[in-house]
C-alpha cells in the first residue's frame, strides 16, 4: 500500500472525502478470499441497509490478508484525521452490491449511530474489482462534514439525508468515479454519502475499514456491535475488537 500524499490529506480535510487511485497494488488474493467468504453470507433482507448492499462484517478478525490491509492503512488514517496521534479500528467489512438484488445506498452520514464521544472517524472503501460509476461507486456531498450531525438514516422509510435536508443539494456532489481494482475512496464519518444501484452486469465488491481517534471515549449509547462487549462508559475502547494503530 502506498502512503497518502499531503495533497490528498488537504483535499480530505477540505472536502470530507478523497479519491485515492492505486492505493493497493495487488488485490488478487483479497478478491479471491472475499468471493469465498461472501458465498457464506446471509442474503436475507432484514433491514433497510440490507436493501442497499450485503455485508460480511469483521473480515479482518478472521482473514489474515484483510488484517494486513487494515493495519497498513493505520498510519494513513492517523495522518488524514486532524490532531490524532493513533487510531483504533471500529469495524472491517466486505460489501457486495448485486445488480437486481440491491437498490441504491441512500444518502447518509455514518456517525449518528456511533457510541463514541467524538467524530474524528473515517472509512476507507477499497474496490476489489473494477468499479465503473454505473456499478455504484460512492458519491459524496463535498464539504457536508462541516454541518455537524444531521440525524440517522436507514431507520424509517424516506429518512435519507436529501429528503431530510434538501439544502444539501446546494453543495457540490462528487463526480461519478470510475474506480479500478485497488483504487479507494475515504470519507469522514460526518460526510453525507451514498451510491446508486448497480446497473452494470457484474458484482460490485469492496472492502471497508473504519478508523477512529484512539482517545475516543465510549458513551454507552445502544449499538449492536458494542452492547455485549462490557465496555466502560467514559473510558477508551480498550478491547481486542478495536485494535490500536500508530504511525
Ligand atoms: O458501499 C456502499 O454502497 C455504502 C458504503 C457506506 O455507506 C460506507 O462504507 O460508509
Ligand atoms: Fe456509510
Amino acid at each position: 500500500m502506498r502512503d497518502v500524499t499531503d495533497h490528498e490529506i488537504a483535499a480530505f480535510r477540505r472536502d470530507g472525502w478523497v479519491h485515492l487511485p492505486g492505493l493497493v497494488e495487488e488485490v488478487g488474493e483479497l478478491r479471491e478470499r472475499a468471493i469465498e467468504r461472501l458465498r457464506a453470507r446471509s442474503t436475507a433482507h432484514l433491514t433497510l441497509v440490507d436493501e442497499a448492499f450485503g455485508q460480511s462484517r469483521d473480515v479482518a478478525l478472521e482473514e489474515r490478508c484483510f488484517a494486513g490491509l487494515m493495519t497498513s492503512f493505520g498510519p494513513n488514517a492517523v495522518r488524514l484525521l486532524h490532531g490524532v496521534d493513533a487510531v483504533r479500528v471500529q469495524v472491517t467489512n466486505l460489501l457486495v452490491k448485486e445488480p437486481g438484488e440491491h437498490g441504491a445506498t441512500e444518502f447518509h452520514q455514518d456517525f449518528p449511530w456511533m457510541p463514541m464521544d467524538r467524530s474524528a472517524m473515517l472509512t476507507l472503501w477499497v474496490a476489489l474489482v473494477d468499479v465503473p460509476a454505473e456499478m455504484g461507486s460512492l458519491r459524496f456531498y463535498t464539504g457536508s462534514h462541516a454541518y455537524g450531525l444531521l440525524g440517522r438514516s436507514f431507520v424509517r422509510e424516506g429518512d435519507d439525508q436529501i429528503t431530510a435536508h434538501p439544502w444539501l443539494r446546494d453543495l457540490t456532489l462528487s463526480p461519478p468515479l470510475d474506480l479500478a481494482a485497488g483504487d479507494a475512496t475515504v470519507h469522514h464519518s460526518l460526510t453525507v454519502h451514498g451510491a446508486p444501484a448497480n446497473r452494470a452486469s457484474g458484482t460490485r465488491l469492496s472492502f471497508t475499514a473504519t478508523y477512529f481517534d484512539a482517545e475516543t471515549l465510549y458513551t454507552g449509547a445502544p449499538y449492536k456491535q458494542t452492547d455485549e462487549l462490557e465496555l466502560k462508559v467514559n473510558q477508551p475502547f480498550d478491547h481486542p475488537r478495536f485494535p490500536c494503530l500508530r504511525p
